[in-house]
């Protein structure tokens, strides 16, 4: 007794497992090679309905159609059909990665709406608003690019001079890097913001990721490594930096991942300032342009 697990003349295996004795290996009852489950579908039909039939069934049938079975219903003389590109069977078997990415997503919205607890005046902590938006403004690009400039032209060292032209050239890489990606990924921000930002640029109408926290781990980070500060000091430049990252989700700017992707874009940006460190020594004319002003 045929096995249906068994290949039979190079067929795929399971395509001769009838029940029926009439039924062989490229017969219509046998539908040429179709899977098992065609053939017992349609074994009670009349030998040319079945082929007729199981040709239609294989084609239509969404199984056949991801190419899992590309040899299923094809005739004798048919050449079988070419097996479907691997991303169509996504549909059918999401990945892993897909699931876990959804639920991520699920999870940040949710979570985003729950802390966003500052969104409005009316919220449930609305009257914390005008102490988040302070925080908004210590962490906003205009401050820091006309500090650092304003810093630059006082100096009179050249160390201190090198230190504030990296943190200019850190703050235009970030500024650069944040509008490219929020051009690119286009994520509207919450809908429960207002868009009631102290000067902002056109691409500042997405959210991810959040300038603010890029701006908070490079600029703290910058500090950290550059100026000598007492423990208590860099404590209180890692608390702003984290607190003004909260803030961007309680005043419901932001959505958690936004964050969470500023605070990481924001700490490898340094490393980039830190490898392309510029210096008199690499980079003569800047310094030489700055001086002459
Ligand atoms: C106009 C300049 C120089 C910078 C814009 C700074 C800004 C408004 C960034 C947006 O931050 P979030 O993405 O955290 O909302």
């Amino acid at each position: 007794m045929p096995s249906p697990r068994r290949s039979v003349e190079g067929r795929p295996l399971g395509a001769s497992a009838s029940s029926s004795s009439s039924s062989s290996p490229g017969s219509p009852a046998h539908g040429g090679g179709g899977r098992f489950e065609f053939q017992s579908l349609l074994s009670s039909r009349a030998p040319g309905a079945d082929l007729t039939c199981a040709r239609l069934r294989a084609s239509e049938s969404p199984v056949h159609r991801r190419g899992s079975f590309p040899l299923a219903a094809a005739g004798p003389s048919q050449a079988p059909p070419p097996p479907l590109p691997e991303e169509d069977r996504m549909d059918l078997n999401p990945s892993f990665l897909g699931i876990a990415l959804r639920s991520l997503l699920a999870i940040d919205l949710w979570l985003s709406k729950k802390l966003g607890v500052c969104a409005g005046e009316s919220s449930s902590w609305g009257s914390v608003r005008p102490l988040m938006k302070l925080l908004e403004i210590s962490g906003h690009g205009i401050p820091w690019l006309l500090g650092t400039l304003y810093c630059l032209s006082r100096s009179d060292s050249w160390a201190g001079r090198e230190v504030l032209m990296n943190l200019l050239f850190a703050l235009l890489l970030d500024l650069l890097l944040v509008a490219l990606i929020k051009g690119l990924v286009r994520r509207r921000r919450p809908a429960h913001n207002q868009m009631d930002m102290f000067v902002t640029l056109s691409v500042d109408k997405y959210s991810f990721p959040s300038g603010h926290a890029t701006r908070a781990a490079l600029v703290s980070r910058f500090i950290l490594n550059h100026l000598v500060l007492a423990i208590p000091l860099r404590v209180l430049v890692v608390l702003w930096a984290l607190v003004l990252g909260l803030s961007r989700v309680m005043l419901g700017r932001h959505n958690v991942t936004d964050v969470a992707f500023g605070f990481f874009l924001g700490y490898m940006q340094y490393s980039i300032v830190d490898y392309c460190w510029l210096s008199p020594h690499n980079a003569p004319v800047l310094f030489v342009l700055w001086n002459q002003q």
